[in-house]
Order: structure tokens, then sequence, then C-alpha cells
């Protein structure tokens, strides 16, 4: 029997529904009333000028922040405001300032990534049984897989506060990526990166999607943005002021306009097409 491709492609589902956020501080709106859907098999994009929301947007939706209003589902699944019960439900994310155990080898960093996964208690930790024992060489296991997969194997009995830069942003990949998300967010993955690692990241996060984990993005390089998302979606002033595929966002004259605070403007700086 034959199938058409059609068929042999699994059609992309919401994965991530944020509905309404609002989030205050005191008398500041940073985020007002925003919608945003992340579907399976995407790189998304959320990009918007400094101050626009987009890092307290991704503390509402990996429970940092209770958010005044609006709801966050994963997989149809209202998400608790508590970041450990998101990262079991499936969201792993890494922090626009880099937050490694920094005296700890890189396999350990990921290592302790792996143990929000397990389901291993105290108790079993402590009597180390058969069963603790399994768990802690299948997480082995794992971890040694994604230093492969983000390129760190030769560097993993290193220190993670001896690794260059670009590698520690690496690795913080590799941890997040330990808890096996369905949903990965990263918060500026490239910021202080050389263009060479930046490159770099953005054929990580290619393969990442291509493995099969949906990714939602902040970043303010657009060459990054713009080469990679499926999808883009731009905050203002805490509100979404458009979204849509990369061209469509990248030639709306309101998006040229916010970053340059000039209305008519055709080219940004970033503009590298
Ligand atoms: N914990 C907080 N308390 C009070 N105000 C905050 C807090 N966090 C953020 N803000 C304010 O909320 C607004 C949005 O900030 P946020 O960091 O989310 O923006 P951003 O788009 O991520 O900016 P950047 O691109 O510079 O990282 C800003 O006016 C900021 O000063």
């Amino acid at each position: 029997m034959t199938t058409t491709d059609a068929a042999d492609t699994p059609r992309p589902q919401p994965l991530l529904t944020a509905t309404g956020v609002t989030m205050r501080f005191g008398g500041l709106t940073a985020v007002r009333s925003v919608d945003l859907t992340v579907h399976t098999g995407q790189i998304v994009g959320l990009i918007g000028p400094n101050g626009a929301g987009k890092t307290t947007f991704f503390n509402c939706l990996t429970g940092l922040y209770t958010p005044a209003e609006g709801t966050v589902t994963y997989r149809d699944t209202a998400l608790p405001a508590k970041p450990h019960l998101v990262t079991r439900a499936g969201i792993a994310r890494t922090f626009q300032n880099i937050r490694l155990f920094a005296s700890m080898t890189v396999l350990e960093n990921v290592l302790v990534g792996r143990h929000t996964r397990t389901k291993e208690g105290l108790l079993a930790a402590l009597l180390r049984g058969p069963t603790y024992h399994r768990a802690e060489k299948a997480s082995k296991q794992r971890a040694l897989e994604l230093l492969d997969f983000t390129g760190l194997t030769p560097q993993r009995d290193q220190l993670a506060r001896n690794l260059p830069y670009g590698e520690q942003r690496r690795l913080e990949i590799a941890r997040a990526l330990a808890s096996d998300p369905g949903l990965l967010l990263l918060d500026e993955p490239t910021a202080g990166m050389n263009p060479h690692e930046t490159r770099t990241t953005e054929r990580l996060v290619r393969a990442i999607r291509d493995q099969g984990t949906a990714v939602l993005v902040i970043e303010h390089d657009m060459r990054f943005i713009f080469n990679l998302c499926d999808h883009v979606a731009v905050l203002v002033q805490g509100q979404k002021l458009t979204e849509g595929t990369p061209r469509t966002v990248q030639n709306d004259e309101r998006v040229i306009a916010a970053y340059l605070g000039t209305p008519h403007s055709t080219t940004t700086e970033d503009d590298h097409r």
C-alpha cells in the first residue's frame, strides 16, 4: 500500500496556547492581553524593542509569574503557575543571563537537568537500590547523548565556568533538553555571541526542532530570527503588534517603525536581505 506525503506528515497541533495574558507590576502593565500559539514542529520567534515585555511574557508561560489575567495551556491542559510543574508538564527554558552551576562539570550540569525528570524520590536516592541505579544509568546515558547532540562531548569533564561563553550557552540548552521537553523556550540565546557561535546556535535550534521539540525564542538578532523561524510575533509596549511569517513581519511598516521610531523608514540596520 502506498501513502501520500501529506498523509505521512503529521499535522501541526497546538502545543502551547496563551490567551489574554496580562501581567502588571504595580501601576505598570508589562504584558497586556497577549495571545500566542506555538504548534508542534514550529520555531516561533518573539521579538520587540527593549522593555516590550518579552521576558515578562516568558515568565508568565513558565510559572515564574502568575498573570493577573489570562490562561496558558500546554497540550490542552492549563499550566499551573509553578516552575517545577511547568517543567514536569514538558516545557523547558533558558534564561537571558547564564545560570549554570559554575563549579560542576559539564556532564554534572546536564545530569542536574535530568533529575527534574526522573521519578526516583529522595528515599530511593538514599537507599540506592536497583531502581535507583537503573534510573541513574539511563540518566547518564541520556546526558551523554545530549552532550553529543550539542557538540560538548570533548568538554564533558571540564568545569562549566572554564568553558568559553558560546559553549556555556550551549550547555544551558543541553541542560534544558535533559528534561525531554516538548517545548523549549530560549531567552536571547545568541546574546553576546560572535557570528560563528550564532550560526552554530542557529543550526542547533533547527536540529532541536527536527528532533521533535518545538521552540519559542526571544532574540534581538533579526537575521537569526528571520532565517530560522516559521512564525514571528512582535510585542511592543506589552501588546502584540502583529504576527505572521518572517516575510510578512519583516515588511510590516509598523514593525519597522516600532524599532526605529520613524513611521516611513523602509530598511532596518538588521535587515540583511
Ligand atoms: N520584576 C519587575 N518589576 C517591575 N517592573 C518590571 C519587572 N520586570 C520587568 N519590568 C518592567 O516591565 C517591562 C517589560 O520588561 P521585560 O524585561 O519583560 O521586557 P523585554 O521585552 O524582555 O526587554 P529586553 O529586550 O530589554 O530584555 C519593562 O518596563 C520593565 O522595566
